[in-house]
């Protein structure tokens, strides 16, 4: 298959080109003056520029038919970047007037990461005449370039292969420098394009992180852009979206995240550019989602609003689906495989509705079962981080107050907590809550918080050494408002107070009526079970039983 724009040739010239493809070029040789020759004259006689791709083992994996002025590389993502980051392919193509390299020919050797790109000119009498190839430099910062000038094609004398050799090697030393290759993560770089001030930008990237961290994402590097105006087409300029991703290749980040959620239009334009894989904060939550969720239900939710979020990103182009579909590690929902279609998608998530009818009735019964127990009920909730399951873990592990689980049919994020007196009440564990909440989570967010509707006390746990405390209180509020749970009975909970200094713990837990603790610390819980005590038993005095 000959590539680019092969209209107007006739059948000879096409079976001229083909014949390319039985090429293989010795290792030691860019190109073989031999075939350099065949694609002056070739390309004289057509009057378009000729590109050819060549692999390290010599073997031609495109031809490509310009026009006069440059040709379109194929997509070559199917190619993987090595360890350097450099793509193993090298490209050769003719200029007609001898021109040097072009603008757009650079671009395509940073954005592509091939090993060396060359312009062979082309000289009246159909010969090679100058010749010009460049390269990529180790470098960790800015992908910097060296470029090369003979004026006679002849005069070339380059081992390609130990060139080649001593490149990948010094690429990915460089590289080994500053990222760790042998990290199995994926590489983020975290790309904010905020309008919003300065300082909301960065708390909000700041989040981002933390997100991303929770996502088990290895962070490279934060780009924050505050524009005048918002590109409609790319959020960011398109040179400076190019600069982006040039930079993130460089560093071998394998995923960009907006902090801004992107059109399904964004996604396609942007995935046009660069095959790193694109996701905005919305898909991140929704990956954590998806790794948190631990119930059957829990999970088949989360796969639902990941199916309806990524339907509309569909491009189509099977690689960028499977950009899309593979989430976040390959956790996205089900099978990543090319074959997956919309309507795949469509049917699936009919399928899932269904499942989660049936879902819906056995949480019910388990529910029904709970609340018959008559055992009071807590549920800890708070914002992602908080320290939700730690202290859970903490609380029910204490040999004074807990005993393992004991309803078989519960999730295993419930346990029972004894109090003296042969009381105890159940205590459950939820699902992080983040501000922001996309629309499109909401759904599948209500849906896993379901349980916290028969609890008789909200735990509100909140991580106060974390300095946007404040806005995370709020948030978790709103959010238990919305899902009717605002006139709940609350106890607030200011945990990590290790992480404090203690000067500041008391007037803050007096200024918004909290309790303090360090789910590290169990010897800390006691003012908070002698208040969830108070709370449940009123009439009774709190006093431990056995040794703390
Ligand atoms: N220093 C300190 N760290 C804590 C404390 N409690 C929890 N952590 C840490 O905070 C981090 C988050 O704890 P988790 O228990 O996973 O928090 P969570 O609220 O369950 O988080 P999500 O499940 O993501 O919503 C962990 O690294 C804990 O070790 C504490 O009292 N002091
Ligand atoms: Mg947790």
């Amino acid at each position: 298959m000959i590539e680019g724009k092969t209209s107007g040739l006739k059948a000879s010239q096409i079976h001229a080109l083909e014949r390319i493809y039985r090429r293989k070029i010795p290792a030691g040789e860019l190109i073989t003056g031999e075939l350099a020759r065949y694609l002056t004259e070739l390309s004289r006689e057509i009057q378009r520029q000729l590109g050819v791709i060549i692999d390290r083992g010599g073997v031609v994996e495109y031809v490509i038919v310009g026009d006069d002025r440059e040709i379109v590389i194929p997509d070559l993502s199917k190619y993987s970047l090595g360890r350097s980051g450099l793509r193993g392919l090298r490209c050769i193509h003719t200029h007609l007037k001898q021109e040097p390299l072009s603008r757009d020919d650079l671009t395509d050797l940073e954005l592509l990461r091939l090993d060396a790109i060359v312009a062979l000119g082309v000289r009246e009498d159909g010969l090679p005449g100058k010749i010009e190839y460049a390269h990529l430099l180790p470098d960790s910062e800015t992908a910097k370039i060296e470029r090369i000038g003979l004026n006679d094609f002849y005069q070339l004398d380059l081992d390609f292969s130990a060139f080649i050799q001593a490149l990948d090697q010094e690429m990915e030393r460089v590289a080994e420098e500053t990222v760790d290759l042998d990290d199995g993560r994926e590489r983020a770089l975290l790309i904010s394009v905020g309008r919003g001030s300065r300082q909301q930008v960065e708390d909000s990237m700041d989040e981002l992180d933390e997100l991303a961290r929770t996502a088990n994402l290895a962070v490279i590097d934060k780009v924050i852009q505050r524009p005048r105006k918002l590109n409609p087409r790319f959020l960011v300029g398109e040179g400076k979206l190019r600069e982006i991703i040039i930079s993130a290749l460089q560093r071998r980040a394998t995923l960009l995240v907006f902090d801004q959620d992107l059109t399904p239009n964004q996604v396609r334009s942007i995935t046009e550019v660069t095959e790193i894989k694109v996701i905005d904060r919305t898909q991140l939550i929704l990956d954590i989602f998806a790794n948190r969720a631990q119930s059957r239900d829990g999970k088949v939710q989360v796969e639902l609003a990941q199916l309806k979020y990524i339907l509309p990103r569909l491009t189509g182009k099977g690689t960028a689906m499977s950009r899309l579909m593979g989430g976040i590690g390959g956790r996205g929902p089900g099978e990543t495989k090319l074959e997956i279609d919309r309507r795949r998608i469509r049917d699936k998530i009919r399928r899932l509705e269904k499942q989660l009818d049936g879902l819906g009735r056995g949480r019910l019964q388990r529910r029904q079962k709970r609340v018959r127990a008559g055992v009071p009920i807590i549920s800890i909730v708070g914002y992602t981080n908080a320290g939700k399951s730690t202290l859970l873990n903490a609380m029910t592990q204490s040999e004074v107050f807990t005993e393992d689980l004991l309803f078989a049919t519960l999730d295993t994020s419930t346990r029972r907590l004894r109090f003296p007196l042969e009381r105890e009440v159940i205590i459950t564990d939820t699902v992080g809550f983040i501000r922001d909440l996309p629309k499109s989570l909401m759904g599948a967010f209500k849906a896993t918080l379901e349980e916290l509707e028969d609890a008789d006390l909200l735990l509100h746990l909140v991580d106060l050494s974390n300095p946007r405390f404040n806005e995370q209180i709020e948030s978790v509020d709103k959010i238990l408002e919305s899902l009717d749970l605002g006139t709940r009975q609350r106890l607030l909970v200011f945990n990590k107070i290790d992480q404090v200094d203690p000067a500041d713990v008391p007037h803050l837990c007096r200024r918004y009526d909290a309790i303090p603790i360090s789910a590290f610390d169990r010897s800390s819980f006691k003012p908070l079970l002698e208040e969830m005590q108070r709370r449940f038993w009123p009439e009774e005095d709190f006093h431990e039983e056995g040794s703390a």
